[in-house]
């Protein structure tokens, strides 16, 4: 990397967690409370931004991050990145999924002992000099029924407490490990059983379009009397009109929220209004904020974003797919291969067919491809895209898709022609082949119906001639005359197709000392016995980096 890549720090995370960006490539700065205007001013500088809930990453402020490669989120909850227009702009988004699970079960847990004992109302009673025994009888928790809706890493959590406690739990959660729930005494069943017997129901789902809402006045009126909720998930999942209405009617007991629709709540009037009743308990999203938790999200979202502004995969991306480490040092070199593969075929076939074969044959059968997908698209779109479009394994689909491109892959383990071999293979039956050697790198075998064998980089001219003397002579003169030399030569002969019958070969010829004007290329076309010519031009940069991003 030969200029720093900036790091924009746009929430407050744990300063012991950004040790991972301790390195010279690096500069980080730490700006937070930017509004979304000021954000869109610095961002275009940034190849990473890190956030927590605070910072909305929308569409807009995307749109002016014109080097951003990566939106690190400190936490779980992605519902406050535009993840959409992320992906179509190739920026990839990580989380961490583990790191605030515990602070978040644990704080859910003193929350349903605070609902259950009145412990808020107690507390703010005693600043007040008020000593409210009587009014202040609480409930037992120990055989009392908890309902879990969303049945994830927090939620089990939860339920491992809630059962130490000697409560029954039932959780409802579609995509549910039954063997998990059974190992955890815990009875999955349907949201109506859950809300008809829960004493107590806390909610652990995402923020989505599907759970926005799910707990209104209906499925309130079907709770029995005398319940407590509890919120430490997200805000938009309860109607908060609706629960306070029930509040003040005296069906809900109580409410302990953690989390609101607009936060901070305080220029939310149904927020306030609840916040306000005397059976509500709120914090101020506290969930993820313990020290422990906080050091775990923080290294865990700095690791990942120093691993892929090194060009590497991250461990748990939002909308790109996940891939083991040693997995990812066996496809890397063949990114290089199939991205080049790609744009040799673009440059040298002059059109795109529709559709392709990607064939995968021998030990790169084995590994997942998707990275392998992203290089072949990136490398047949590279020279007909606009400058700037990045295509990688986060947008690779999406412009596949745009530009009407369809991929079949097939997978041939046991062909072991070559210890790995993969093949591009258009609708209309041309090929390129090449393979990966642990001493050269990335080698081209066969273009059409020629078999070769060269190293795709730097400069290359590919020629096809009738196979008669003097036609070297006749380009190295051209290029020779434009001050260009030639470092390295390959003809190749006609193999596949109609064989020698033909009577014409490829030259390809490694160009040093500049680029190939197009008049020359012209003149070389216009020999006498020179059927075509083309120039591909392998990006230098792109020599040495890692599984393309
Ligand atoms: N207050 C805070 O500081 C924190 C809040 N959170 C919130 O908690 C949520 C849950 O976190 P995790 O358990 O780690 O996520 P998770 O992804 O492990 O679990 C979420 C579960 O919800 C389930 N689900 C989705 N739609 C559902 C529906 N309609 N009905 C029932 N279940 C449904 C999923 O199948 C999944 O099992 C996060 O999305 C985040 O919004 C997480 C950490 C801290
Ligand atoms: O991880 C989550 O989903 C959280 O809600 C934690 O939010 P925070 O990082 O504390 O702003």
């Amino acid at each position: 990397m030969a200029t720093k890549a900036k790091i924009l720090i746009a929430d407050p995370l744990s300063e012991s967690g950004l040790s991972p960006l301790s390195d010279p490539k690096f500069t980080i700065d730490i700006k937070t409370g930017l509004s979304e205007a000021q954000l869109c001013d610095i961002i275009g500088d940034y190849a990473a931004l890190v956030v927590r809930s605070e910072t909305k990453v929308t569409a807009k402020v995307l749109a002016c991050a014109k080097n951003l490669k990566i939106v690190g989120r400190a936490g779980v909850g992605v519902d406050n990145i535009d993840v959409n227009a992320a992906t179509k702009l190739g920026i990839m988004v990580v989380n961490s999924p583990d790191g605030n699970v515990i602070a978040a079960a644990e704080l859910t847990l003193a929350l349903i002992l605070a609902a259950a004992r009145n412990i808020g109302r107690a507390s703010h009673g005693m600043k007040e000099s008020k000593w409210e025994r009587k009014q202040l009888v609480g409930v037992q928790l120990k055989g009392k029924v908890l309902g879990i809706v969303g049945f994830g890493k927090v939620g089990q959590h939860v339920a491992r407490g809630a059962v130490g406690m000697g409560m029954k739990v039932i959780a409802t959660d579609p995509y549910a490990s039954a063997s998990i729930a059974s190992r955890l005494s815990v009875k999955l069943t349907t949201l109506k059983e859950v809300l008809e017997t829960a004493d107590f129901l806390t909610l652990h789902t995402p923020l989505l379009p599907s759970t926005k809402n799910m707990i209104n006045s209906q499925q309130l009126a079907a709770m029995k009397s005398g319940h407590s909720i509890i919120n430490v998930a997200r805000g938009g999942l309860i109607d908060e009109d609706a629960l306070l209405k029930s509040l003040q009617e005296g069906h809900t007991r109580s409410a302990a929220l953690d989390v609101f629709p607009q936060e901070p709540p305080f220029k939310s009037a149904s927020s306030v209004a609840l916040m306000a009743h005397k059976n509500v308990i709120s914090t101020p999203h506290l969930g993820a904020s313990t020290a422990e938790a906080q050091h775990a999200v923080a290294v865990d979202v700095t690791e990942q974003i120093r691993d892929v502004l090194l060009n590497q995969l991250p461990r748990s991306a939002v909308n790109a797919p996940t891939i083991s480490t040693s997995d990812l040092e066996k496809i890397n070199p063949y990114t290089q291969l199939i991205e080049k593969m790609g744009q040799l075929y673009t440059a040298h076939f002059k059109h795109q067919p529709p559709s392709y074969e990607l064939i995968f044959s021998g030990s790169i059968a084995s590994v997942p491809t998707a990275p392998l997908f992203a290089a072949l698209i990136n490398g047949l779109t590279k020279s007909i895209s606009a400058r700037g479009t990045t295509v990688n394994v986060v947008n690779a689909k999406l412009v596949a898709k745009e530009r009407g491109i369809v991929v079949q892959e097939r997978k041939v383990p046991e062909d072991t022609t070559y210890s790995s071999l993969v093949t591009i293979k258009g609708a209309n039956g041309d090929i390129i082949q090449g393979f990966c050697s642990e001493g050269s790198g990335p080698q081209i075998v066969r273009i059409g119906d020629f078999e070769t064998n060269f190293v795709p980089q730097g400069t290359v001219l590919i020629a096809r001639n009738f196979d008669r003397p003097g036609m070297i002579g006749v380009v190295g003169r051209i290029l020779g005359g434009e001050g260009l030399n030639i470092k390295n030569m390959t003809v190749a002969a006609r193999k596949y197709g109609n064989g020698e019958k033909e009577g014409d070969a490829l030259m390809i010829l490694g160009v040093d000392g500049g680029k190939v004007r197009e008049g020359a290329l012209r003149e070389i076309e216009s020999t006498n016995g020179m059927l075509s010519a083309q120039v591909v031009s392998f990006d230098p940069s792109e020599e040495k980096v890692l599984a393309k991003l």
